[in-house]
């Protein structure tokens, strides 16, 4: 291992400078510590060749596998991995993170192969493996998808052919969930072919892949055109697109639906990726993606029908994003449901209207709608975060069945198969 002068010391004197006022209120440290190791970049000896690290005043650099990294001291010390710190047999942290000092900075730190060593003033070692902090670290994170999706129009779709699942496979082999979960995370919409057409065969399904959501619709439910609940699902009214539960505080993860019988015309079920949509706004119109991603809004349900008496509101944008990389994650939108906007001032909601004007035309693009006929026996499967549903007016007896699952849990069921989600 050496170490050597660089070119760049003035910025590093300047990074140096900005991060020591923080410490500087509260500590009133010695002039001296001003200029400490950090204007000299340590690079590893010629075997690793790609490790470089330079200690500054108040966090840390790393280069590694191509990445800058900086951690917070803090951080280094709260992630530490040792036997007091962290009960690797739970993943759970055992260490205090209130008992560190915010101002801690290592008292030393050195490479071996690729650990390195930070030892704290208290004496304390915590030791990183390089990969991991580059697979750990804000910078490698944000470079990352959380969830690897492919985006979808009508043609896109059916040209993937993307295989349905036999329910005998489904329900009994590894592979077959596998398969099916895999298709899921990347359409967000899954069909199960040859399911016994009952609600408990339906029950059945959901169960293999997660937990039920019991909602105020019940735990299964079955409807046909009746008008027993407050809403127009419960009519033979046609159903323009949209995701379902938006007044929710969290809308459903996933929607399940099987057509048990339907004696007459019309009916079809029309499916929009709503990130497909919203990928164009963001292509086409940025700052009103920006937008749609930042105001809040309301959605509610209100119902006084029979015995049923309901008032739901949920809050959040149309478009939900991960901070860190942006990332699509959630899209709330049903404009039947859409409660009054009284959270935006008025010259915002105008540029909302104009920005809920543009994704409304994406996803009313005809050649992104997908229509099919559910039947009997054809189980579907929809991401209530991702993928709108409607449908088309219907004559004759129509019964529908299915429930609504916990994301969380069918997220899990994929991971323990493998998957990334
Ligand atoms: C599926 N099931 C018929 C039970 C629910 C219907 C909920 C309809 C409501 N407008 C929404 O979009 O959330
Ligand atoms: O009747 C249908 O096909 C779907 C109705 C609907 O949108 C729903 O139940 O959430
Ligand atoms: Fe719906």
């Amino acid at each position: 291992m050496w170490c050597h002068r660089l070119s760049h010391l003035q910025s590093s004197l300047q990074d140096l400078l900005r991060g020591r006022v923080i410490c500087w209120a509260l500590q009133q440290p010695s002039f001296n510590s001003l200029f400490p190791l950090a204007v000299h970049w340590h690079h590893t000896a010629s075997k690793y060749p790609n490790c470089a690290w330079q200690q500054h005043e108040d966090h840390f650099e790393l280069q590694y596998a191509n990445t800058v990294m900086r951690f917070d001291y803090v951080w280094l010390r709260d992630h530490c991995r040792s036997a007091s710190c962290y009960n690797s047999k739970t993943h759970q942290r055992s260490l205090d993170t209130a008992s560190v000092d915010l101002c801690i900075k290592p008292k030393t730190v050195r490479l071996d192969e690729t650990t390195l060593f930070f030892t704290w003033p208290d004496g304390h070692v915590t030791r990183y493996d390089l990969d991991w902090l580059v697979q750990n670290s804000y910078e490698g994170q944000k470079q990352k998808v959380v969830q690897p999706r492919i985006l979808w129009n009508a043609e896109i779709y059916q040209q993937a052919q993307v295989p349905s699942v036999d329910f005998q496979s489904f329900l009994e082999t590894n592979e077959g969930l596998k398969n099916f979960l895999e298709n899921f995370l990347l359409y967000g919409i899954a069909f199960v072919e040859n399911v016994p057409p009952t609600q408990e065969h339906t029950e059945k399904l959901a169960e293999r892949i997660s937990l039920i959501r019991e909602t105020i619709y019940g735990r299964m439910w079955y409807f046909t055109s009746d008008f027993s609940r407050g809403d127009t699902a419960y009519t033979k009214l046609a159903l323009d697109r949209h995701t379902d539960t938006t007044y929710f505080q969290e809308p459903c993860g996933i929607q399940v639906f099987h057509c048990l019988k339907h004696e007459g015309t019309g009916g079809r079920t029309l499916l929009v990726d709503g990130f497909y949509a919203a990928e164009q706004v963001l292509q086409k119109a940025p700052e009103e993606f920006d937008l749609l991603s930042k105001v809040p809004l309301k959605h509610e349900y209100i119902e006084n029908v029979g015995e049923c008496h309901n008032h739901m509101i949920g809050v959040g944008p149309v478009l939900n994003i991960y901070p860190w990389n942006k990332e699509l994650y959630l899209i709330r939108y049903n404009n039947y449901d859409r409660a009054v906007i009284n959270t935006v001032p008025y010259d915002v909601v105008h540029r909302w209207y104009t920005a809920h004007r543009t994704l409304t035309i994406e996803l009313r693009r005809p050649e992104n709608e997908f229509w099919v006929k559910l039947k009997p026996g054809r189980v579907l499967f929809i991401d209530n975060w991702r993928v709108l549903h409607g449908r088309e007016s219907f004559t004759g007896y129509r019964q529908l069945c299915g429930c609504y699952l916990t994301r969380d849990d069918v997220l899990n069921t994929a991971r323990l198969l493998g998957l990334q989600a």
